[in-house]
């Protein structure tokens, strides 16, 4: 076991996203605590217990706490949230608009007082709307908040490559930008094996297949379970993208970033690909667009302002 990192991380919701990432983030040693806070406390601190009892076995030196108090989230450097309801099969992210919107205002309170420093990875749906409205909330600087659905859309498209191209996924690289919703915006031109262009290796018909495929990943497996929604890629991107920020990895992932002029767009969140260090969103990535994914990406962008719209009709932005 190394020494852990003298760093708390606090994830928001101990359901099945916030489980797994507080599982994955201990046993990356990401941080010296991990602070599981759910509005039903025994759960957390159900959860909480059977994790640290897994660390003897695992071999990690994290400290894991669940709570339902504010107070021991104080002082976090970064916070992952995850509380909120997940769809059920037939139900779209937006529909999940009003119930989440209120658990985000919630959250926000306390981690601006409690945790004024700490950098927020939004995942709760939906994905663009519901960071927008944190950040909104939080009043932090947007570099500081930015919401997580790329990393898994890509991840998602790059396992439908390699098992179609027959190989290794650590391989096969993607990237899928625009609204976490059925008008996201898969690359196919960018998408490569080992530098190879998947192009090359399948046909542009089978790709088109692969990325709207992509464009319904999330609900495909809503579908399977029959209750609730994924969990164990969204926890493993929430927590890449918070290691990529406490460790200053600079790693370049799509996330939901707030833009400001970049792809002609202003004043909303959607996804991007942008590069996460020490402050956050070091630097927003703009890609040379053809004009296919151009009209996407404002297309794209409309359903955001939709559901933004829907919000303020609500009275909760
Ligand atoms: N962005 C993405 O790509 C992505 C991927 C997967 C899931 N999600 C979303 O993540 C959310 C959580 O999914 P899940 O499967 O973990 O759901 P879940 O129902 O298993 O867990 C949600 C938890 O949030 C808790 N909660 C509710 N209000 C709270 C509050 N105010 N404070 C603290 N905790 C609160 C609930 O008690 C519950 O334990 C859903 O909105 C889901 O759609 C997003
Ligand atoms: O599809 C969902 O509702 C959950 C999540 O957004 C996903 O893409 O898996």
């Amino acid at each position: 076991m190394q020494a852990v990192t003298q760093r708390k991380i606090t994830v928001v919701g101990a359901g099945f996203v916030g489980m797994s990432c507080a599982h994955r983030a201990a046993q990356l040693e990401l941080a010296s605590e991990v602070v599981l806070i759910d509005v039903n406390g025994s759960r957390a601190r159900g959860i909480a217990l059977d994790l640290s009892q897994a660390a003897a076995i695992e071999g990690w030196g994290t400290r894991v706490s669940g709570t339902d108090d504010p107070q021991a989230t104080a002082d976090s450097d970064l916070v992952i949230v995850t509380a909120g309801k997940p769809r059920q099969p037939g139900m779209s992210r937006s529909d999940l608009l009003e119930v989440n919107g209120r658990v985000m205002i919630a959250v926000a309170e306390y981690v601006r007082r409690l945790s004024p420093a700490a950098h927020v990875i939004v995942v709760t749906n939906p994905l663009d709307t519901m960071v927008h409205l944190c950040r909104h909330a939080l009043g932090f600087p947007a570099r500081q908040v930015t919401g997580m659905a790329g990393v898994l859309d890509s991840a998602r498209l790059r396992y439908f490559i390699a098992e179609a191209t027959g190989t290794g996924v650590v391989d096969v690289d993607a990237m899928v930008m625009g609204a976490h919703g059925d008008s996201m915006v898969p690359l196919p031109k960018r998408c490569s094996v080992s530098g190879v262009p998947a192009l090359d290796l399948i046909s542009p018909a089978e790709l088109d297949e692969l990325s709207d495929r992509t464009r319904h990943g999330g609900a495909e497996i809503v579908k399977l379970l029959g209750t609730g929604s994924a969990f164990f890629a969204p926890a493993a991107a929430a927590v890449a993208m918070a290691a990529s920020i406490l460790n200053d990895e600079r790693r370049l992932l799509p996330c939901a970033c707030l833009l400001n002029g970049e792809y002609g767009l202003e004043g909303i969140y959607m996804g991007v690909p942008a590069i996460l260090g020490a402050r956050g969103v070091e630097r927003i990535v703009e890609l040379p667009l053809d004009t296919e994914a151009r009209i996407a990406m404002q297309k794209t962008a409309g359903t955001i302002e939709d559901d933004l719209d829907a919000l303020r009709g609500l009275g909760l932005l």
